[in-house]
């Protein structure tokens, strides 16, 4: 049977979930799913209106019920859903009246076990119960802690008797991973619905699956800890920001020439104003790829210039970060060495030698532990504490790749952000 690809339409706007599907059919996708989030913010009305324009499309309705089965599920058929789904954490006698209403309904039952450890003992009973689908499922927020629905997938893959779906950041790369495993249902979402063009990444899944192949992507997927300079390097501070909740970054530290990309992790640095012994005795602990942040007071005199610089650049050092002052900025931007720091001035301090190296600073309220990750460019500066750095930028990926679509739907459709995003609705009340 031929592997069904089911793009999920997790907007909370109609009208880009709409767009997003049209797209996605051009491109080959099978079943729609109205995502949790479209049923949240529009109900039913959403199902209504996509079975209106897709009238012979196999629609699913990602209810996520967990309780009050039977209502939820008639709520969906009438609606004009084909599949409605139930959570597998829900209790036994609300999975079972799910799968009685959709018989009597007439629409079928996917039990959706959403990183469910019950998995293994529940499955004989809900087949036995008759669901129609059983889904294995990685919810977006552990994606973002590193976690996958793979593991789980090959444990219970030849354990089950009907029909498996899978989700859970699936893309064009790891799409076979998922058919091999024995998934019937591949349900894609954000690899589509933030694609530029979701025709073309629809394609490339079921591409993946006709040619056996993996095709490589360089968005959509979540990093481990190995892998954040490398993401880092795709994404701005802001990225960063609206991922962690708009988290502060460093303020009042300046760079030193625009288009700067500032990135490596940190050496810390306290000195006393002007003593630029510990900052100069930092160079030569660093490691290649690191970053000098040196904590001078936030006033001068001067702890950094060019012969720091060019010691640095020696060391193969990323940047500088200074609250308080450096000088010799001319020679320092012919160099290309990303510095930001608040004060420029003439005058040098003295090698006085107080202070400490690689212990906790804090710079305009944030804390920075030697080995953070830091990031700067013309925005300002973050900062990533390294045993949560893969999380922070999973969720500045996030949101990288919404805005990439965003952009993609301002400029073609010669539109503008508040009418994509529907600002006006979703203004506080
Ligand atoms: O069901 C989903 C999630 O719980 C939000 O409603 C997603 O549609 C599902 O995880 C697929 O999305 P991606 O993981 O982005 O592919």
């Amino acid at each position: 049977m031929a592997v069904i690809l089911q793009v999920a339409l997790d907007f909370v706007d109609l009208h880009r979930a709409v767009k997003v599907a049209q797209e996605a059919i051009e491109g080959g996708a099978d079943w729609l799913e109205i995502g949790t989030p479209l049923i949240k913010s529009e109900g039913m009305n959403a199902i209504r209106h996509f079975r209106k324009l897709f009238p012979a499309v196999t629609l699913v309705a990602d209810m996520k019920t967990m309780d009050a089965g039977r209502t939820e599920v008639e709520m969906a058929a009438k609606a004009g859903a084909n599949i409605a789904v139930v959570m597998g954490h829900a209790p036994d006698s609300t999975i079972r009246e799910c799968i009685e209403a959709g018989r009597n309904y007439g629409i079928k039952i996917c039990v959706d076990f959403m990183n469910d450890s019950k998995i293994d003992e529940h499955i004989t009973n809900i087949e036995k119960w008759g669901a129609d689908y059983i889904a294995v499922h990685t919810a977006i927020d552990d994606q973002m802690h590193g976690e996958t629905p793979f593991n789980m997938l090959q444990r219970i893959g030849s354990k089950v008797k009907i029909p498996i779906a899978v989700a859970g950041g699936i893309n064009s790369e790891n799409v076979l991973d998922t058919v091999n495993a024995g998934a019937s249902v591949v349900i894609v979402g954000g690899y589509i619905t933030k694609s530029k063009n979701a025709k073309v990444a629809a394609e490339s899944i079921k591409n993946a699956i006709r040619e056996n192949r993996r095709i490589c992507t360089t968005l959509f997927k979540r990093v481990t800890p190995e892998e954040v300079r490398d993401a880092l390097m795709k994404l701005s501070t802001a990225n960063i920001s609206d991922g962690s909740h708009r988290a502060e970054g460093i303020t009042g530290l300046y760079p030193i020439y625009t288009n700067m990309k500032l990135l490596g992790n940190a050496v810390t640095v306290r000195t006393y104003p002007g003593d630029w012994a510990k900052p100069v005795e930092a160079i030569d602990i660093a490691k290649e790829g690191d970053i000098i942040v040196i904590d001078a007071g936030g006033t001068g005199p001067a702890v950094w210039g060019e012969l720091a610089t060019h010691s640095a650049l020696q060391k193969k050092i990323r940047g500088v970060v200074i609250h308080g002052a450096m000088r010799d900025v001319a020679e320092i931007r012919k160099l290309n060495f990303p510095a930001f720091t608040k004060m420029v001035m003439p005058m040098a301090g003295e090698p006085k030698g107080f202070g400490e190296i690689n212990v906790p600073i804090r710079i305009s309220g944030i804390q920075i532990n030697p080995g953070d990750w830091i990031i700067g460019d013309d925005d300002g500066l973050m900062v990533l504490p390294q045993s949560e750095a893969d999380i922070m930028v999973n969720y500045g990926m996030d949101c990288l790749e919404k805005e990439n679509r965003i952009r993609e739907e301002i400029i073609s459709e010669k539109s503008s952000l508040g009418k994509v995003i529907d600002v006006l609705k979703w203004e506080k009340r």
